[in-house]
């Protein structure tokens, strides 16, 4: 099945448009989990894994989606890798679609492997193999069309989806996205493109392989790129601890309660920390974590249009 069909359905089947980042930071890790390891760069990386694997098994049967952040993983180099890897393997056993957000891209011929490295399979002896089992990947689009033309490719072999980034959640998101050329700001010159790059490669459903990274921080720009682009699936991440409330995204959403996946990184992964879940929970963490995500899914249910997805 087609990816953006299978986040359709997934949002559907589980009632609610969570992406669970997880982004794991050894430092805050809750209190003495670090210690059940060697002080090792492997311990570090077993610790990463072991907590990222708990934490899918809470989430999975909640959340639709999972994005891992490839940054806190590649900073222990290889373990780190092995423990992103074997976090990713985990969640692919689970009812649960898998983003790895690593924000690659390159010339084309560079850009291509990228592509099949995450989305694709590699030659290994006499067949091909994947060597990573995400549905989905993040991209930059600065270096134009032959960058984003080879993920679009395969993407679209593999049944696997991409989200360009066009609106970014940080505070100098401005800098360049906002500069005027051709009467347009730079960001809405990148949503015209993605059209044309993902023209022809609609689901069932509706919705495109080619979906866009657009923040919560920025609630006007958010609904703007909604009338501009129907069919488009939005990775909404800022939601939490960057600021964006539910308010702020609602417009990011369809009339249907489709079309916007709302990522929620440290503000589930370190939930432990809210002195209301420390009160109730101790140290419970897998408990703070699950109910951050329930109130999550209340809060998008209450003030966005995601409530329609909810059973009557
Ligand atoms: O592509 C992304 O996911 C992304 C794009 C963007 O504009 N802003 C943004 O915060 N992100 C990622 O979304 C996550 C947000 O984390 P929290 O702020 O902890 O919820 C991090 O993994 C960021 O790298």
């Amino acid at each position: 099945m087609e990816f953006a069909d299978r986040v359709v359905q997934a949002v559907r089947r589980k009632g609610n448009p969570v992406v669970v980042g997880i982004d794991p930071r050894p430092e805050e890790l809750p209190t003495g989990f670090l210690d059940r390891f060697p002080g090792t760069r492997t311990g570090v990386a077993d610790a990463l894994r072991t907590f990222g694997c708990e934490i899918v098994d809470v989430v999975a049967p909640l959340a639709p989606l999972i994005k891992f952040q490839s940054a806190f993983y590649e900073a222990y180099g290889p373990e780190g890798l092995g423990a992103l890897h074997a976090t990713v393997e985990h969640a692919r056993e689970r009812d649960v679609l898998v983003i790895f957000d690593g924000k690659r891209n390159d010339i084309g011929s560079t850009a291509d492997a990228y592509a099949r490295a995450y989305l694709g399979k590699e030659p290994v002896g006499g067949s091909f193999e994947p060597s990573w089992h995400a549905d989905a990947m993040t991209i930059n689009p600065y270096l134009g069309s032959d960058g984003v033309d080879p993920f679009v490719k395969i993407a679209a072999r593999e049944h696997k989806g991409v989200f360009v980034l066009v609106r970014t959640s940080n505070a100098s998101a401005r800098e360049f996205q906002d500069l005027v050329c051709d009467g347009l700001p730079v960001y809405r010159h990148v949503a015209n493109r993605l059209k044309a790059w993902g023209k022809g490669r609609d689901g069932k459903e509706g919705y495109n392989l080619l979906g866009a990274v657009v923040g919560a921080t920025y609630p006007s720009e958010l609904a703007e790129l909604r009338e501009a682009l129907p069919g488009v699936l939005f990775l909404v991440p800022g939601y939490g601890a960057q600021g964006g409330e539910a308010k702020d995204i609602a417009a990011g959403f369809d009339a249907n309660g489709q079309g916007a996946l709302v990522n929620n990184s440290r503000g589930v992964t370190f939930a432990y920390k809210k002195p209301t879940f420390r009160d109730r929970f101790g140290t419970d963490w897998q408990r703070a974590v699950e109910q951050a995500v329930l109130d999550m899914i209340d809060d998008l249910a209450q003030n966005t249009p995601a409530g329609k997805l909810r059973p009557a």
